[in-house]
């Protein structure tokens, strides 16, 4: 307890490995009465182009995240402690149907969103940041993506399908769901299908780092570009794991070589303290890729970082 907020697990008292696999060991919603954040999973990966397995993500993040511990000493701040984070379990999805598993979504969110004041969701392949922005721009307006991925995900179809892990941010800019002056996508590379696609990208209101531009560019840099475009805006940050090199990420679906160090992504979350993160997600973890829970335990540590840069009001 901090301030009458229910912490995780005292791991001197329990084990680690002993007990359920909630996220970072934090209490269940239906175990406190007022919630700030609410860690929910989306167990779907109906919209992938290539390997599967995205459903069984968010279980494996909840695994990895036992090692997490309540003081984040880069940001100065104890998450846990400065807000009230809960784990509110998964949003049961339709497996065979996207339609259905997208309304299913959006409905989830803003049910927890009764409750909660922001969303936290461990995916579950990148289709789900579509209901989960028409569930958050129906109370802030339009937001700020900040997007991280190697794919730009503003692509059109695939086999004429509009909702998919490879559309969701086209389809949230034509809807109005984005703020199109506020988003960027961070660690974008590999081979594209068109030069057409980052003109289309740009217009859909996109501005990029790409990988390359990492190295020149310094993890402060990249942080400044970012909040230079999204400045008091509404903002959520959608975190596609295979951002990071597949080195550090190989339990993904769509993996591409040349990627961020995770020591790079981690450092880049915790930049974003003192701005308006309204929501955030980590998707595309597809855990039977993964090894010794690399994937997992970069994903569960992305979300923690998130967790920081929420709790953390000030810039650093
Ligand atoms: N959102 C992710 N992870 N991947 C999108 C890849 C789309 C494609 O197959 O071209
Ligand atoms: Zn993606
Ligand atoms: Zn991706």
């Amino acid at each position: 307890m901090t301030d009458g907020r229910v912490g995780p697990v005292v791991a001197s008292v329990v084990p680690r490995f002993a007990g359920p696999a909630t996220f970072a060991r934090l209490p269940r919603i239906d175990e406190v009465s007022d919630v700030d954040v609410a860690v929910t999973g989306v167990p779907f990966d109906g919209g992938v182009s290539f390997r599967p397995g995205a459903r069984f993500g968010p279980a494996h993040v909840r695994e990895s995240s036992r090692l997490l511990r309540p003081y984040n000493p880069a940001l100065d701040v104890a998450p846990f402690g400065r807000l009230q984070v809960v784990d509110a379990g998964d949003i049961a999805v339709n497996p065979f149907s996207i339609d259905a598993a997208v309304a299913e979504v959006e409905a989830g969110a803003d049910a927890l969103l009764e409750r909660a004041g922001r969303l936290l969701t461990l995916g579950g392949d990148h289709t789900i940041a579509l209901p989960l922005l028409r569930s958050l721009a129906r109370r802030h307006g339009p937001v700020a993506v900040v997007h991280f991925d190697a794919h730009l995900d503003t692509w059109d179809t695939y086999f004429g399908a509009a909702t998919t892990h490879g559309t969701p941010f086209r389809r949230a800019s034509e809807e109005g769901l984005l703020d199109r002056s506020g988003c960027l996508h961070v660690g974008i590379r590999g081979p594209l299908y068109d030069a057409a696609d980052l003109a289309d990208d740009a217009e859909l209101g996109f501005q990029i780092v790409h990988a390359r531009e990492m190295e020149a560019l310094g993890t402060p840099g990249v942080v400044e570009r970012v909040r230079a475009r999204v400045q008091d805006r509404p903002v959520y940050v959608s975190v596609d794991i295979d951002v990071l090199d597949p080195a550090f990420a190989p339990g993904t679906g769509t993996p591409e070589s040349g990627g961020l160090l995770s020591r790079e992504l981690l450092a880049l979350l915790r930049g974003f303290a003192g701005l308006n993160l309204v929501g955030a997600d980590v998707v595309e973890v597809a855990p039977a890729y993964d090894h010794a829970e690399i994937t997992g335990i970069a994903a569960a540590h992305a979300a923690y970082e998130l967790l920081s840069a929420m709790a953390r009001t000030e810039t650093p």
